[in-house]
């Protein structure tokens, strides 16, 4: 299986706190790939340093070969890296279907003027977009809320309208922080059903980040476990749960 990510020896630090000291991983091209750590583990910032918010000093990463390191997170989305948030980051007064079509932007590629004189281009390409968008309410479900503004839906719809957003963009990797963070049980299966399918079906690699550890077992093909901005193990989930490291990391409990 070849990589679509490698994120080698990387190393990231504020004012003395070491947030990624060390780390290194690779995702493979339909891998479901977990990152799992203790709050301030350094999770975060990893997926800062892969969508170009934070730059770290030193280390590589590279997505299908591309150097990621010093990119804006634009570019880094162009390249199709698309993300979700730990928090809902949508226009809470703009309808289902506006928030997904916002996530067609990269593929607008006609300006005010072209739209003028290419009218045909530039509606075809609306057209598209839109179909698009639609495949997207059919594949998670929105249908029934599509023109509610996101801001009136329940909290478990709206993380599911911000993956439709990001699925909008037709990543190549998804990154997932925390999809099922603040969810009920319901939402939380409903959610790993989604993201299943969007590995099954639509054969995306992705990368999750996610507290839910049952949710992490059932889901990753591989588990990453970092603690203090430090790789702790990395393994298919079964060998991580036992791994006497991460339940030290965990549990806090010396060897
Ligand atoms: N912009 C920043 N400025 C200063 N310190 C930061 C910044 N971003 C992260 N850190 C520090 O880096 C460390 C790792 O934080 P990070 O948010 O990546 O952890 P995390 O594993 O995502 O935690 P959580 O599970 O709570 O979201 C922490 O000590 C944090 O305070």
């Amino acid at each position: 299986m070849s990589n679509v990510l490698e994120f080698h020896d990387v190393r990231l630090a504020f004012a003395g706190v070491k947030a990624i000291d060390g780390v290194s991983f690779e995702v493979g091209e339909k891998e479901l790939f977990a990152i799992i750590g203790p709050n301030g583990a350094g999770k975060t910032s990893i997926f800062n340093v892969l969508s170009g918010v934070y730059r770290p000093q030193t280390g590589r990463v590279t997505f299908n070969g591309v150097d990621l390191i010093g990119k804006r997170p634009h570019r880094i989305a162009e390249l199709g890296l698309a993300r979700t948030f730990q928090n809902v980051e949508l226009f809470s007064n703009l309808t289902v279907l506006e928030n997904l079509m916002l996530g067609r932007h990269h593929h607008l590629h006609y300006g005010s003027l072209a739209a003028i004189a290419w009218w045909g281009r530039a509606k075809r390409q609306e057209i598209e977009n839109r179909q698009r968008v639609e495949e997207i309410v059919d594949f998670l479900e929105l249908e029934q809320w599509r023109k509610v503004p996101v801001g009136l839906l329940p909290y478990g719809v709206q993380k599911r309208v911000e993956l439709g957003r990001a699925l909008a963009m037709e990543p190549k990797l998804l990154l997932l922080d925390e999809p099922v963070a603040g969810m009920n049980l319901e939402e939380t299966e409903d959610m790993a059903r989604y993201i299943l399918d969007i590995r099954d079906e639509l054969h995306l690699p992705m990368i999750l980040v996610e507290h839910d550890m049952g949710l992490v077992m059932d889901l990753a093909d591989r588990v990453m476990v970092v603690d203090f901005g430090q790789p702790v193990a990395t393994g298919i989930p079964a060998d991580i749960q036992h791994h006497p490291e991460v339940i030290r990391a965990y549990l806090g409990v010396s060897n």
